[in-house]
């Protein structure tokens, strides 16, 4: 489980500290995504930031609970897997070599279970054929698959997914965001999913929160009947999205 505690943090500018989290506390249960819905600004970024070990908290922070232990998060002691907007991958390593990389530094090259568990992956979110082919002649919706296969590919304790699909168009997006749901229900990763957009949340969260831009705080929709499905829109659908969009504004 992951757990947030009174955490803040912020900028520095040579005039002033911009304080951008302030105390907000949130747990996300194993095997659980939670879906961060929250305006431009309002520190989704920076929050995933912190998580992936990128920038310190000022005070409170992350903590990884297991088996009754809990320790501060951390790359060095937890697997944290990224998917950022852009695919992140290393446009001087094959798509191969991308996804095995994360293994590597780790040293945990499992060899052949490695590179057995992802072609499964990649037959998976069907991008078996573009292996050996690296990222500059990938299209978007093929990149974000191949950023995919390589966060799963590490079992991550921590998936850290920022806006993946927001550089997709509508249709190669849906179709990502498809595959990427079958291949989570299959691992069950522990998933936050910061996001601007209202019917990705309702997809692919199971619980969402909607940060606010004054306080850093979150509000939640405790239970999410929409979760995994394809929902086209119906009365009670779209009551559930003003209320969403009501806390955005
Ligand atoms: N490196 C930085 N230095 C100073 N301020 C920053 C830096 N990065 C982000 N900010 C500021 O912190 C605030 C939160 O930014 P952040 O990128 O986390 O927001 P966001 O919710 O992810 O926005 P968006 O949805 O537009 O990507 C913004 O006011 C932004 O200008």
């Amino acid at each position: 489980m992951l757990v947030l505690e009174d955490a803040s943090l912020g900028y520095q500018s040579k005039k002033n500290k911009k304080i951008v989290i302030h105390n907000l506390t949130l747990q996300i249960e194993d095997g659980e995504c939670l879906a961060i819905l929250g305006p431009s600004g309002c520190g989704k970024s920076t929050l995933v930031n912190a998580l992936a070990g990128m920038l310190p908290f000022d005070s409170g922070g992350a903590f990884y609970e297991k088996d009754g232990l809990k320790e501060v998060l951390s790359p060095k002691l937890h697997r944290i897997g990224v998917i950022p907007q852009g695919s992140g991958l290393l446009p001087w390593k094959t798509v191969r070599e991308n996804c095995l990389l994360p293994l590597k530094i780790r040293k945990e090259d499992r060899d052949r279970e490695g590179i057995k568990e992802l072609e499964e992956i990649s037959k998976a979110l069907h991008i078996e054929e573009l292996l050996d082919r690296y990222p500059g002649s990938l299209s978007g919706g093929q990149a974000q698959r191949a950023a995919i296969a390589r966060a799963f590919l590490r079992k991550p304790d921590l998936l850290l997914m920022d806006e993946p699909f927001s550089s997709l168009d509508a249709i190669t997006a849906e179709e990502a965001k498809k595959l990427y749901l079958s291949l989570w229900e299959k691992y069950r990763v522990t998933v936050l999913l910061v996001t601007h957009n209202i019917e990705e949340a309702l997809y692919l969260g199971n619980r969402i929160g909607v940060m606010s831009r004054e306080r850093g705080s979150i509000q939640y929709l405790e239970s999410n009947p929409y979760f995994g499905s394809v929902v086209k829109s119906n009365d009670e659908y779209d009551k559930t999205k003003d209320i969403l969009m009501k806390h955005l504004l």
